[in-house]
């Protein structure tokens, strides 16, 4: 009796041995052995790279070459410079020097095909269709509180059906419909400003504040906040962006969410609460009898894509369309937020494109009082100001893929399982590309040429590029448009001695110390 009774501790504890041993080599396996194999694939094509260290990567790298610049990188207001790229991203601008502008780095236990050259990502994208792009498996788990499976994650036919039936609801007849939205929450915004400016309180940080009126164009444009529910899920999506950027982020890295547990907790539990509010309003609203025209947003525009003739179809499920809405939020409004606040930065550095814009407003829609989306169109320079400064301090600063087929660049392979990252940044301040003014504010370069001049068509990327360009991009030169002439209708304004320059990225391009400016009325 004893000797089976010792015999089944001892089976019990090799069989424990067995399992802890199989669930640490397979752990091994997927964090060491295959990340290993896949470099050592890539490093066949003669990339190189810096030495990574196993579990962080290069991420010390990073976050050590990052500190040291940055206690010598921003400038005060008398001294700003354009040339960004070295001092957002001193580690990339090392690395091109020493490996050239194809290398690989770690992000973790992750190698990254990192991308610089516009015509090595030319030769390498030629042949790919949008739904043969992967995402990185490692940016989908780090990101799902954010994107889930909405569009920016989705992959293969899965992608084609959630683009097919997304893109109509952001055709410019439906965007129309829009503009009166965003001409009301921008005006809200700059009736507190003029307040605040009569109160003798002229200096304004415009990052927080588009930052916050833009949550609400998005939020409105996406749902509709007109509802109680629609108003919680705003509240709720700015709680959890907020969560998410206070922590601090170890992205590839084994078990990195629980170096902060706290917040991976938090971002959790707001992400159920978000998803519940959601699926409420859609519940509600797939369920209304349908009289009449949608609703002009673009749920409204996806709940009416979903059905025929009365009918459903079922183009895409609730939890997709909850994904979805979350996906615009989050993909839709600092990205446009920080290309207005970009752009304030450079025009009050440039009065005199103040002036031309004023007039070319003058000219285009009269006093700016009430914007008709048909004549926005006819703001031929301000949509070359909205180049330059998509190029100079690009909002989205790198466009990341994984590939999902082996890629012949020449006699190169780029193996499948890749992941790549594609410094949008660099190529937009590359002297070699752009000429020996890159660093200058000249929308000009934009008067007669989409691409500014650059040399190269694969060099100029705001919204990246291929079938997977950015689906929102009409909405935000619409949105840009009309905040910005409402701003130069009622506003002069100047740079504050305040203001601090110091672009850093928080997974998009922003002024780390926000962007105080001056304002006086017109
Ligand atoms: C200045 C504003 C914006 C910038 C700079 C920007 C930039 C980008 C970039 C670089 C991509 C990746 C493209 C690629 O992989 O090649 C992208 C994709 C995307 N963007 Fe935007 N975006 C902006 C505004 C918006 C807005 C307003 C929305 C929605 C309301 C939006 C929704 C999306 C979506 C859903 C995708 C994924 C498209 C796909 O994979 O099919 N973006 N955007």
């Amino acid at each position: 009796m004893e000797s089976s009774l010792q015999l089944f501790l001892a089976l019990s504890i090799a069989m424990a041995v067995f399992l802890m041993l199989v669930i640490v080599g397979s752990l091994l396996f997927s964090w060491w052995v295959l990340p290993y194999f896949a470099y050592r694939k890539l490093k066949a094509n003669g990339f190189s790279g810096p030495k990574p260290a196993f579990p962080l990567g290069n991420l010390n790298d990073m976050k050590r070459l990052k500190k040291k610049d940055s206690s010598s990188s921003s400038s005060s207001s008398s001294s700003i410079s354009n040339d960004i790229h070295s001092t957002a991203f001193p580690y990339f601008a090392r690395w091109q020097k020493l490996h050239g502008k194809v290398l690989i780095y770690w992000l973790g236990t992750e190698p990254f095909l990192y991308i610089a050259d516009p015509e090595f990502l030319k030769q390498m994208s030629a042949d790919i269709k949008g739904k043969n792009w992967g995402k990185p498996n490692v940016f989908k788990h780090d990101r799902e509180p954010m994107f889930g499976s909405g569009l920016v994650m989705v992959e293969g036919e899965d992608w084609v059906r959630h683009r097919h039936v997304i893109t109509p609801a952001f055709s410019p007849a439906n965007l129309k419909a829009m503009a009166s939205l965003m001409v009301d929450s921008a005006t809200k915004m700059l009736d507190r400003w003029a307040d605040l400016i009569s109160s003798g309180l002229p200096e304004i940080d415009v990052e927080r504040e588009i930052i916050s009126t833009a949550g609400e164009i998005i939020a409105k444009t996406s749902f509709g906040v007109s509802y109680e529910n629609g108003r919680r899920v705003l509240e709720r999506l700015r709680d959890m962006q907020i969560t998410l950027f206070e922590s601090n982020r170890y992205v590839g890295v084994p078990f990195g969410k629980f170096l902060n547990p706290k917040q991976s907790l938090k971002a959790k539990a707001l992400g159920r609460e978000i998803d519940e509010l959601l699926r409420s309003i859609i519940t509600e609203r797939s369920e209304k009898p349908r009289t009449g025209k949608p609703e002009q947003d673009l749920l409204g525009l996806l709940l009416a894509e979903n059905t025929v003739d009365g009918r459903k179809k079922r183009a895409l499920s609730t939890k997709e369309l909850v994904d979805e809405c979350k996906t615009f939020f989050f993909g839709g409004h600092e990205t446009t937020a920080l290309a207005l606040t970009w752009t304030l930065l450079l025009l009050g550095l440039h009065p005199e494109w103040q002036n031309e814009l004023r007039e070319e407003i003058k000219e285009v829609i009269g006093d700016g009082k009430s914007i008709d989306a048909t004549m926005l169109a006819g703001l031929k320079k301000m949509g070359w100001v909205m180049n330059e400064v998509l190029r100079l301090y690009s909002p989205a600063p790198n466009v990341q893929r994984q590939v999902r087929q082996d890629i012949q660049v020449d006699n190169l392979v780029i193996p499948n399982g890749t992941n790549v990252w594609i410094d949008v940044v660099s190529m937009h301040h590359d002297q070699s590309l752009w000429g020996d003014d890159v660093y200058e504010f000249k929308p000009e370069r934009f008067k007669d040429d989409i691409f500014g001049g650059c040399n190269h068509k694969m060099g100029f990327l705001p919204f990246g590029f291929g079938g997977r360009m950015c689906i929102g991009r009409n909405l935000t030169t619409m949105e840009y448009k009309v905040v910005l002439t409402l701003i130069l209708s009622r506003f002069s304004f100047s740079l504050s001695p305040n203001y601090n320059h110091a672009p850093s990225i928080l997974l998009s391009l922003r002024p780390k110390h926000g962007m105080p400016l001056i304002f006086k009325p017109l």
